[in-house]
């Protein structure tokens, strides 16, 4: 059976930089596009030429690829020609391959909004689209409100969708704008649409999310003929964001009747790349990635609960809609109060320990995990804090060292310019083999910053370990997240710490304490007991 062939257009760059907060430097837009070119898609609209000095600087600068660049604009304003509308030909200057216009197709905005009578903003589409074509130009018609505007009056919608079709336009993209629309509305008006006399070939959808049926709408549109399908990386865009391409992509990819029934520019092999893309982007906008998102999520093939990861252990399509490896992903098997022997033994063998079944050393480590979780802990992602409990309880743990005491002081004084400043100092006395010692530090980092208690604390800890010493002088704290995880007087704060070293490796712990200080030191102190015993540091006598 020949598959029929499907477009991807993203709009990361332009309509994913109108999400709010979102704002692309011209270096962050050209490795954005290289990643898209790598994942496969056929078009990249980079932005609006002339609306702001940065699309203009990255048009100018921008990568060579082998999707359609595509410069996005609005259709000429009325009362002067395209040949003359300065707008116009900054978006026409930039000298892509193809350009995007957008435009009115709902009679309310045409009034409301650009204030011309109906026949002249069908005749501004009809000009823009014939310059563009004549021009050389692969012209795209961006019809803005088409749902809506069908709704309110199909015939001048179609009127100007015709308009640009008959003008020589490549593509008539179907928006639904203020992302409102129901499905199977955006199946009926797209059929409409072909029925009236525009190849499905010739149809795209752009969808927002606003009801989150951006997806499903996109879909609807292709089942009911469309062959262009608009979205961004991570659903990024205006509101509530467009069509997700991370979830789209997979989609037509894997799944029925997409998968036997079209073909699109991205490669199975470059699917796998799809995880990489989408934390990539997150990266660049230094946003934390959503764990729960569809495919690419760090939870998307999460198995928490116990008889899920006693069946995934067996057959991993129990619970698996598709292999996480075709998307770049991984399976993980969290431990926490749901689990079961099963999640627990794969957790362990992560961490490269055999345990056989039945062991009754399960049943302890198990109880252990269940009866810290009431008082607050959680060992979903602080995986390192797990295996020192699993250890302890298997009698693989060694005891390093042995902190006697510890106290930290804040104290807010004036400094030397008579300026209120905060100062942290902490005290750490340590028991390795028989000796003890006692470190000192302050907080204060390279600029003269107060870095807080935790830090301090953290500097005096690390600062003399004795024979362990050289084990720990690469270890850093990368991310410390605190969390209430009761209310009221009987609030407990649960810190955890990320610690990263030379290795390239990364870990997570756990604390728990009424005190916030006092968590923080005990995540502190499994990150460093992990990091002792995974590069099997010698204990001390
Ligand atoms: C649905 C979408 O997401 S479309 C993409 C929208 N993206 C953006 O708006 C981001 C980039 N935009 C910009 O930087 C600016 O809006 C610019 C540079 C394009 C224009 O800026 P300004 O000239 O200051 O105009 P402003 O933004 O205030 O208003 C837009 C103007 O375009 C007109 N306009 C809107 N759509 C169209 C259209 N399809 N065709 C012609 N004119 C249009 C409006 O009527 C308004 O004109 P008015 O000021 O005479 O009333
Ligand atoms: C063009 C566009 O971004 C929209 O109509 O939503």
């Amino acid at each position: 059976m020949t598959r029929e062939r499907l477009y991807l257009y993203d709009t990361t760059l332009r309509d994913g930089q109108q999400t709010q907060g979102v704002q692309f430097s011209t270096d962050e837009k050209r490795q954005i596009a290289e990643t898209l070119d790598a994942l496969g898609v056929d078009y990249i609209e980079g932005g609006w030429p002339g609306a702001n000095p940065t699309d203009s600087a990255f048009f100018d600068t921008r990568p060579d690829t082998r999707a359609t660049f595509t410069a996005f604009g609005m259709t000429k304003r009325a009362g002067m020609s395209a040949e003359n509308d300065d707008v116009l030909a900054a978006v026409m200057n930039a000298g892509t391959r193809a350009v995007c216009l957008v435009g009115k197709s709902h009679d309310f905005h045409v009034k409301a909004a650009l204030g011309i009578t109906l026949a002249e903003n069908t005749e501004n589409i009809a000009r823009s689209v014939a310059y563009m074509v004549v021009q050389g130009r692969e012209a795209l018609f961006d019809a803005e409100h088409f749902f809506d505007g069908y709704k309110a009056n199909p015939d001048y919608a179609l009127e100007t969708v015709r308009a640009a079709y008959d003008a020589g336009a490549r593509w008539i993209v179907l928006c639904d704008t203020n992302g409102g629309v129901m499905p199977p509305e955006v199946h009926k008006i797209t059929r409409a649409v072909i029925a009236a006399g525009i190849p499905g070939d010739h149809v795209g959808i752009h969808t927002h999310n606003d009801t989150e049926n951006a997806v499903a709408n996109s879909l609807a549109a292709i089942d009911a003929g469309a062959r262009q399908v608009q979205g961004t990386l991570n659903g990024l865009g205006e509101r509530c964001g467009n069509a997700n391409l991370t979830t789209l992509i997979p989609t037509l990819l894997l799944k029925e009747p997409y998968a036997s029934g079209y073909e699109t520019g991205v490669t199975l092999t470059a699917l796998e790349g799809l995880t990489r893309a989408s934390r990539k982007l997150d990266d660049i906008l230094n946003r934390v990635p959503m764990r729960q998102a569809p495919y690419v999520g760090a939870s998307a093939f999460a198995h928490k609960a116990g008889l899920h990861a006693s069946a995934i252990l067996k057959n991993p399509t129990t619970y698996e809609h598709i292999d996480p490896g075709l998307v770049g992903n991984t399976r993980i098997v969290p431990m926490s109060n749901q689990a079961g022997q099963s999640n627990l033994r794969s957790r362990l063998a992560d961490a490269g320990i055999e345990v056989e079944k039945g062991n009754p050393a399960l049943g302890r480590i198990l109880d252990r995990v269940k009866a810290r979780e009431a008082e607050g802990y959680s060992y979903d992602t602080a995986q390192a804090s797990f295996e020192l409990i699993a250890r302890d309880e298997l009698g693989q743990m060694p005891r390093y060292f042995e902190v006697k005491r510890y106290k930290v002081t804040v104290e807010r004084r004036k400094n030397k310019r008579n300026r209120m400043v905060s100062l942290s100092e902490a005290v750490v006395v340590v028991k390795i083999g028989g000796a003890k010692t006692l470190s000192v530090s302050e907080s204060m980092d390279e600029t003269g910053q107060d870095r807080g208690p935790v830090n301090a604390l953290s500097k005096a800890l690390a600062k003399d370990l004795g024979p362990y010493q050289d084990y720990i002088d690469d270890l850093r704290l990368v991310d410390f997240k605190v969390r209430i995880t009761q209310g009221g007087t009987e609030a407990v704060t649960r810190v955890i710490v990320d610690s990263e070293d030379g290795q390239g490796r990364r870990w997570s712990t756990v604390g728990v304490s009424p005190n916030i200080v006092d968590a923080s030191f005990e995540a502190l102190l499994d990150a460093i007991n992990w990091k002792l015993m995974r590069d099997k540091a010698p204990v001390a006598t």
